[in-house]
């Protein structure tokens, strides 16, 4: 059924609606987005159906469907399947023209534009599952293509699940990606590993989740609160001669540092190699 032509340039489609999808579209729609203007393009039953139920979004099996009349499209799908589901809308993306937005891994806006068809305006993103609760951070990079008003609409859009940064250096995207787009999974090991050395202590199960789960989201509240850097807020919890120093120096002695740094590397080029694999 066409739509009505007021919601044509506002209308935002989603093609793929998973994990990821699923958290802008929630903090899209928790921040007062029209849900009758999202639509998302899932081909899991289970999964597009939750999405219309949970958000009140419209849902499609098909991504020629979601993208009908869509001014801004954006691409969530797993890295090796970009390509092809890109060229599958090339000729739509051709008459439409509207403004593309993937959230990737690795992807390139030279890759995305060129499976469009060529000269496509493509915005780059890299959220964070956060965004489900307006807590997300979003890297954002444009090709030449995309005028003011895209960068607005892209900025808008991710601003919606949370803080959103331009970044000026396409190259620089893996890095981002590796930093806060993987960067929750490296809190929630964190929380697993302080979960099981308090339950190795002898503390119950369920006081292990409550004061581990609640000191890191004290302390994110004082990374983002406190006005000062993680070091001084470090320095003012460690007592000399007491039990933060004792753990800190044990941190230190195994390579805590080094160790972040080859993760993030690791990360870093695994973004990289995404985006050679599916040339
Ligand atoms: N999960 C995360 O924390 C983050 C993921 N990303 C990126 O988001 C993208 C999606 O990742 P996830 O949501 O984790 O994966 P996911 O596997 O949960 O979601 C991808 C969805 O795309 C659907 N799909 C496959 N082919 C399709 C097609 N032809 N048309 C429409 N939908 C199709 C799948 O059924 C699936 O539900 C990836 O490119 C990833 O790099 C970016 C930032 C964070
Ligand atoms: O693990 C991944 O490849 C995606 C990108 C960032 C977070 N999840």
């Amino acid at each position: 059924m066409p739509r009505p032509a007021s919601t044509l340039e506002d209308t935002t489609a989603f093609i793929g609606g998973g994990n990821m999808a699923r958290s802008l579209v929630g903090g899209m729609v928790a921040r007062g987005a029209d849900p009758a203007a999202i639509h998302v393009a899932e081909p899991v039953d289970a999964l597009r159906e939750a999405l219309a139920r949970d958000f009140g979004v419209r849902v499609h099996a098909d991504a020629g469907d979601a993208v009908a009349g869509a001014g801004t499209w954006v691409f969530a799908v797993k890295p090796q399947v970009m390509r092809t589901v890109c060229e599958g809308l090339a000729a739509r993306a051709g008459d439409a023209r509207p403004l593309a937005v993937s959230i990737a891994a690795g992807i390139t806006t030279a890759q995305l534009s060129a499976w469009l068809g060529g000269d496509a305006a493509v915005v780059r993103a890299m959220p964070n599952t956060p965004a489900l609760l307006g807590a997300g951070v979003t890297g954002l990079y444009a090709n030449a293509a995309v005028d003011a008003a895209g960068r607005e609409r892209a900025a808008s859009l991710l601003s919606a699940t949370g803080e959103t940064v331009w970044i000026a250096d396409e190259a620089l995207m893996d890095a981002v990606t590796a930093v806060s787009g993987s960067g929750p999974a490296y809190v929630f090991l964190l929380a697993e590993a302080m979960e099981d050395a308090a339950r190795a202590q002898g503390l119950p199960a369920d006081a292990a989740r409550t004061l581990v789960t609640q000191t890191l989201l004290g302390a994110a509240r004082m990374l983002t609160e406190a006005g000062e850097p993680p070091a001084g807020l470090r320095r003012r919890v460690t007592s000399p001669g007491g039990t933060t120093q004792a753990a800190i120096e044990a941190f230190e002695a195994g390579g805590l540092r080094t160790l972040v740094a080859e993760a993030i590397a690791a990360a870093t080029l695994r973004g990289r190699e995404l985006s050679a694999a599916n040339d």
